[in-house]
């Protein structure tokens, strides 16, 4: 479903950062990996279609991201890509509504309501559908993001340290709302993030050494 082959990146100068070739089947739960600096955020992006590799191709099903025109790749992102980063980098002159709508905004999709109460409802957000950003629980806030991450029903979600601030019993549910909803779309899920905690629950990693940059 997700393959990456042969894939590099490199910032300015900055010596090449070389990343395993990797499979991630449909459905699938797995981890990145590795010490700071090593290159997880870096992968993450160029999964999710943000950041263009020197080398290397990045295939979604049929799709390889990077053959795409930036403006299609973005659309297709929109489509198939839920992205959940550590902060949830909402807009707070929005509601949680209106920040949902971006979402299927830049999908190319019409706005849709319905879906967006169904998704938040699904989060245990269905009261805070015109409540400011602002308003919201750290926590809440978090879910909000999840909720736009997940509005299109993504074939693939990938969470950037999701749960480095979080406390033991936080983290869990974090990571068990992530593959409770990873599991109803049926999507594949990767997390990046150097917290060891996440192993216990999802045994499936990607290791990356620092050697390979
Ligand atoms: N925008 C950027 N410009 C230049 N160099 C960058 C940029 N972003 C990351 N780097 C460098 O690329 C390398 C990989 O960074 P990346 O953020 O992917 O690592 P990471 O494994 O996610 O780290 P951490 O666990 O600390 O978040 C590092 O050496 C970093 O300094």
């Amino acid at each position: 479903m997700l393959q990456i082959k042969g894939l590099s990146a490199a910032y300015s100068e900055q010596k090449a950062i070389h990343f395993p070739d990797w499979k991630v089947a449909k459905g699938e739960h797995c981890l990145i990996l590795g010490s700071s600096g090593c290159g997880k955020t870096t992968l993450l992006h160029i999964i999710g279609g943000l950041l263009q590799p020197k080398a290397g191709e990045v295939l979604l099903d049929n799709t390889s991201l990077y053959q795409l025109k930036a403006h299609q790749r973005d659309l297709y992102r929109g489509q198939n890509i839920g992205l959940i980063f550590q902060k949830p980098h909402l807009i707070d002159s929005l509601t949680v509504k209106e920040n949902l709508y971006t979402a299927q905004y830049f999908a190319g999709l019409p706005q849709d309501e319905k879906r967006i109460q169904e998704v938040l409802h699904e989060l245990n957000l269905g009261d805070k559908l015109n409540a400011r950003t602002f308003e919201l629980s750290q926590g809440e806030a978090q879910r909000a993001s999840i909720a736009r991450a997940l509005l299109n029903r993504p074939k693939v979600i990938l969470a950037d340290e999701p749960t480095a601030s979080l406390d033991d019993d936080n983290c869990h549910a974090v990571v068990q709302l992530l593959q409770r909803e990873a599991r109803l779309y049926q999507a594949a899920l990767i997390i990046a993030t150097h917290d060891q905690r996440i192993k216990e629950v999802i045994p499936e990693v990607l290791q990356l050494d620092k050697q390979l940059a």
